[in-house]
């Protein structure tokens, strides 16, 4: 909680001024019996109605002071807990964009999700609650019980034997109720996990007529956050009552003893009223009190769970000695002996694959499916590091440069062609922020796109909606392709991204890519794109079979001459 509190900091005054008038209004709520007291004792009983007159003006004064101070209060509060959620939440936003893959495997994107809105929102309203109220309820405990003993001492030990029992009576509460709301943090990640794959899996829900089972899944895991909530609240839900119950007690150990007391004259009936004044106080102060625990123990919660992100270590960040003025001038992309294997797991991805590829050369990498065509490509933006051997671009060490310098000069596109939300244009731009109109449409011709763009109602500024459903498998690619080489690259890495083409727009996509100076890898399924190729790699369960280009492979590869048959065939057939 601490930590995440330290957010607090720049909000410092705010939060000063907000305490201070905490205290103002409290020390206000304190005064008011001692002052209704004297109207008794010196007053009303005396029928001094002077005296009356006097203290009652004096107790409205403090009245209004009380309110002005309320409503200050409110404004810093705001001020300071929306403004520490706005920081905790860029910090959180911030913090996950430098994760790593491995990272990632850690939170699902639900959990992460919720962690940045519902748990922020929950430290949020405590904090909003805190510097409102919540310090008020325990100073008024505390300073009701020592003007209870001002006023009388007999009478005030009567609150003090309780008081005490019920503080501890309430941490045991808090530290319980805390565990429980972490439960119920957890099925909130659990149920937005289920909607989120829901809403990502729609059309395939439809499609299967898995209504009925989605919709089930989705009962269960609310079904679980219900009744993971109900377990949480109901603590809460006897907290009070048990509260009252033992308050009120000592309300009547006071009337009681302090009649005794008024009848043998050491004590005057305006002090009982004044200590059964505190005591109801007190009473209140305590009902609010355990309701701020609620929230209290749910706020450190999901604070634990925010510390949690903010503290993951990234494992894969520049190093200490990376040289920032190292920057991809040529292309050129070495693999020496590297092997590399996922986190977690026990098998290689790819085992002690070398190879060259030399700048402005097309070196198309071939293989069966899962084979570790898209893990040998995520080595090079440094998406993950090699277990051992080196990559290197221009003779450098991947790992020896910046990640921004590396990643900067890679135009990569992946294997799900993922567009965001908002217009054709700004898709496009994405690849390069200061892209200008003339870069944009050059884009868009190379990668076969500009027609179909220009047949859209408001052509570049149309608005594409969620993940680009309004453009079919292939334009989605094609606009993919026009983001990575809107940058003009000197890598581009195309994950199988013409797989949805036709034959004959992937030739003009080729033929058009070869006016980049740049060295481009290409996964492919296809014999048509690999015969385009300088280069040829064979990958086969992450080694690398073989290399060469077409002639020299159907000469010496008989995996490659399988390949390039069975696929003559297919298009014979398709062509018959
Ligand atoms: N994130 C991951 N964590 C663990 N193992 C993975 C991960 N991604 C891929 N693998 C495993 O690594 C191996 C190589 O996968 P890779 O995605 O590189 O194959 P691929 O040749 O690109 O396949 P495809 O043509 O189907 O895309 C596979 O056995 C796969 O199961």
């Amino acid at each position: 909680m601490i930590k995440v509190l330290s957010y607090l900091k720049p909000y410092r005054i705010a939060v000063a001024i907000a305490l201070f008038l905490t205290f103002t209004e409290l020390a206000v709520e304190l005064v008011q019996p001692l002052l209704m007291a004297k109207i008794i004792d010196n007053g009303i009983l005396k029928s001094d109605l002077a005296i009356v007159m006097k203290w009652g003006v004096i107790m409205l004064g403090f009245s209004l002071i009380s309110f002005a101070a309320g409503v200050i209060n409110s404004f810093y509060s705001a001020h300071a807990s929306q403004s520490f959620g706005f920081d905790v939440r860029m910090s959180l936003f911030e913090k996950v964009q430098s994760f790593s893959f491995a990272n990632f495997n850690k939170f699902s994107a639900a959990s992460l999700i919720t962690r940045m809105t519902n748990d922020i929102t929950q430290i949020q309203n405590t904090l909003f609650m805190s510097l409102r109220i919540m310090l008020r309820a325990p100073l008024l405990i505390i300073g009701g019980l020592v003007m209870a003993f001002v006023v009388n001492v007999k009478l005030a030990l009567i609150l003090s034997v309780v008081v005490p029992f019920l503080f501890i009576f309430l941490t045991w509460v808090m530290n319980k109720g805390g565990m429980l709301f972490k439960t119920v943090q957890e099925k909130l990640d659990s149920m937005n996990n289920v909607m989120r794959e829901n809403l990502n899996g729609i059309r395939l829900i439809k499609t299967f007529n898995r209504r009925k089972y989605e919709v089930k899944r989705f009962t269960d895991a609310n079904e679980e956050l219900k009744v993971r909530t109900v377990k949480a609240l109901r603590l809460m839900e006897v907290t009070m009552p048990i509260l009252l119950f033992i308050m009120n007690i000592s309300i009547l150990g006071v009337l009681w003893f302090g009649n005794i007391q008024v009848n043998t004259g050491s004590v005057k009936v305006g002090e009982v009223v004044a200590i059964v004044n505190y005591a109801t106080r007190i009473t209140g102060a305590f009902s609010i009190f355990s309701f701020i625990i609620m929230a209290f123990s749910r706020a450190r919660a999901s604070s634990k769970r925010i510390v949690e992100v903010l503290d993951t270590a990234v494992d894969l960040s520049d190093h200490a000695d990376a040289d920032s003025s190292l920057l991809i001038k040529k292309g050129k992309i070495e693999f020496k002996n590297v092997t590399f294997q996922y986190p977690g797991t026990k098998t290689f991805a790819l085992e002690n694959i070398s190879f060259i590829a030399h700048p402005g050369e097309t070196v198309a990498i071939l293989g069966a499916t899962g084979s570790g065509k898209t893990s040998l490509f995520q080595l090079i933006p440094r998406l993950y590091d090699a277990c051992s051997g080196e990559v290197s671009i221009d003779g450098m060490d991947v790992r020896q440069m910046k990640q921004e310098n590396l990643r900067s000069q890679i135009g990569f596109v992946p294997q799900e062609a993922l567009l965001f939300t908002g217009t054709v244009k700004e898709n496009i731009a994405w690849g390069k922020e200061d892209a200008s109109m003339d870069e944009i449409i050059d884009a868009a011709k190379n990668a076969q796109i500009y027609e179909t763009i220009n047949n859209l109602p408001n052509k570049l500024e149309t608005k594409l909606g969620q993940k680009g459903v309004n453009l079919s498998g292939g334009q989605k690619q094609r606009l993919s392709i026009a983001r990575a080489i809107v940058r003009k690259p000197k890598i581009l890495l195309l994950d199988d991204s013409t797989s949805a083409l036709d034959m004959r727009t992937e030739a003009k996509l080729l033929h058009a890519l070869k006016a980049y100076t740049c060295t481009i890898l290409i996964i492919t399924q296809k014999i048509s794109t690999a015969m385009e190729a300088d280069k040829i790699l064979l990958l086969e369960n992450g080694r690398l079979l073989d290399e060469g280009n077409h002639e020299s492979l159907l000469e010496s590869s008989e995996l490659y001459r399988q390949i390039f048959r069975s696929q003559l065939r297919e298009e014979k057939i398709n062509y018959a």
